[in-house]
């Protein structure tokens, strides 16, 4: 499992290089990206596939979903921050996106 401590600057930056469509977010400290699809169904079967993974990972977004669209914020509450569990799921997201 990935670690829980809050990244470093440099770690963090490094990651967020890495995640194009992702953007940094003060409050909480995380990342934030917004996804739209055709309608509420694809929107809500995205969610269940994300979900699935976050209870397995036992690491959980922090969304919300109006109609097509599914916004999500990642952070580590246990770390107060951004930590390498959310960038190991925001690389799972956009696999199931992509
Ligand atoms: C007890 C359980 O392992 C923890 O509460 C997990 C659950 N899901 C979580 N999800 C997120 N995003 N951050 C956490 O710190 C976290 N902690």
């Amino acid at each position: 499992m990935p670690k829980l401590e809050k990244l470093t600057d440099e770690a963090r930056a490094f990651a967020l290089a890495s995640l194009p469509d992702w953007s940094a977010v003060a409050d909480p400290d995380g990342i934030h990206r917004t996804f739209r699809f055709a309608d509420f169904t694809e929107a809500f079967a995205f969610m269940t596939r994300v979900a699935l993974h976050a209870e397995r990972a036992d690491h959980h977004p922090e969304w919300s979903n109006v109609y097509n669209r599914v916004t999500i914020t990642l952070t580590t509450h246990d770390a107060g921050g951004l930590s390498e569990r959310d960038i190991a799921l925001a690389r799972l997201i956009d696999g199931i996106v992509a």
